[in-house]
């Protein structure tokens, strides 16, 4: 019997969905837009994020995922369940079933309610799965050998840094430092050292273009506008590569020292194995410059980006619900 499953990365950043046959038909951010007198949604994802920052005073923007937690949780599940209505699920021939793939520390109850929010949009039955783990079956680790695979999975709002063996965690801990952190940085450091007011896409846009984790590296510009924090006027001003690697050092290396602490907790057959394979890099903040390099670098460990860093996890999702057995560890 061919079920459509369906496989949901819900991100801090972005929620992606993988529907069995078709792929990933869903990525946008996970942005919704309320009326904020009534708290009526009036668009989620990609249509909310072009509002971040330009909507007038009758409209809010909200992030509900915030640092790895579910920071707004109706907003959450009005988001969850607006995606799900897209792909049409109660006009499936049968039910399907659903995994969700939510921040590591969201709480039982806060996993409960995503769960009957999803059943509610028409799901047969709904898995939640810890992040790491899928993202490095996304990323084609065999983690249910008896050997040793580490993960850094740097997503918006947090890292989640994980060594697994035999299908299972055995070491690992989730820094509260992601891609939107070295945003929030760079933001600050505009507002301190250019005295120039920029929002959340501009930042990003400039991590994006120039961000390096390397200050060492070749030197690139960017021409940015903003708000004037004196004249209150527009102002252009350019900025370059090396005071961005500044800016974002101290969160990087907040990453660094996750990593290496997890590593000492790693029993050593396993961290033989890693010496061997390499660490996997995951997650859209793994698509900063230089980062791999500066992680091998202080790890003393081979460190490779992942073939598609920010579909690990939807894809991850897709093949755990194909494999079929009872792997879920919640749910
Ligand atoms: N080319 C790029 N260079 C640097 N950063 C990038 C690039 N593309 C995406 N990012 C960053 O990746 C982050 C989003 O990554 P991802 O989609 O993996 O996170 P998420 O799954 O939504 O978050 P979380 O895992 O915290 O829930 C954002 O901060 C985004 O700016």
């Amino acid at each position: 019997m061919f079920y459509r499953d369906i496989g949901i990365d819900l991100g801090t950043s972005n929620t992606l969905i993988h529907v069995k046959g078709s792929g990933v038909v869903l990525n946008e951010p996970s942005v919704v837009a309320i009326d904020p007198k009534t708290k009526q949604v009036l668009a989620v994802g990609d249509e909310a994020y072009r509002m971040l920052g330009r909507a007038p005073g009758t409209i809010q923007t909200i992030r509900p995922l915030k640092d790895g937690v579910i920071a707004d949780f109706d907003m959450t599940e009005a988001m969850l369940t607006k995606f799900i209505d897209r792909l049409g699920v109660k006009g499936f021939l049968r039910k399907p079933r659903i995994l969700i793939c939510c921040p590591v520390e969201v709480t039982t109850v806060e996993q409960k309610a995503i769960q009957d929010a999803a059943l509610k949009s028409g799901a047969r039955r709904v898995y939640i799965e810890e992040e790491p783990k899928v993202a490095a079956i996304g990323a084609g680790m065999d983690i249910f050998q008896p050997s040793g695979n580490m993960i850094i999975d740097i997503g918006g709002g947090t890292t989640d840094i994980a060594v697994l063996s035999m299908g299972g965690i055995v070491t690992s801990q989730s820094v509260k430092i992601g891609g939107n952190t070295f945003d929030a940085d760079i933001l600050q450091y505009i507002k301190k050292h250019e005295q120039l007011l920029i929002g959340e896409p501009t930042a990003e846009l400039i991590k994006k273009e120039i961000g390096t984790a390397l200050p060492g590296s070749e030197k690139k510009t960017i021409d940015i506008r903003g708000r004037d924090l004196v004249s209150g006027l527009p102002r252009a001003v350019t900025v370059d590569s090396h005071k961005i690697a500044g800016a974002i050092r101290e969160s990087v290396m907040t990453i660094v020292q996750g990593a290496k602490n997890v590593l000492e907790k790693t029993p050593p057959e396993l961290s033989a194995d890693i010496i061997d394979r390499g660490i996997i890099l995951t997650g859209g903040g793994a698509l900063l410059q230089g980062i791999d390099g500066l992680l091998s670098e202080q790890v003393k460990v081979p460190v490779y980006l992942a073939d598609d860093p920010l579909g690990c996890v939807v894809t991850g999702t897709g093949i755990m619900l194909d494999r079929q057995r009872p792997v879920f560890v919640k749910g």
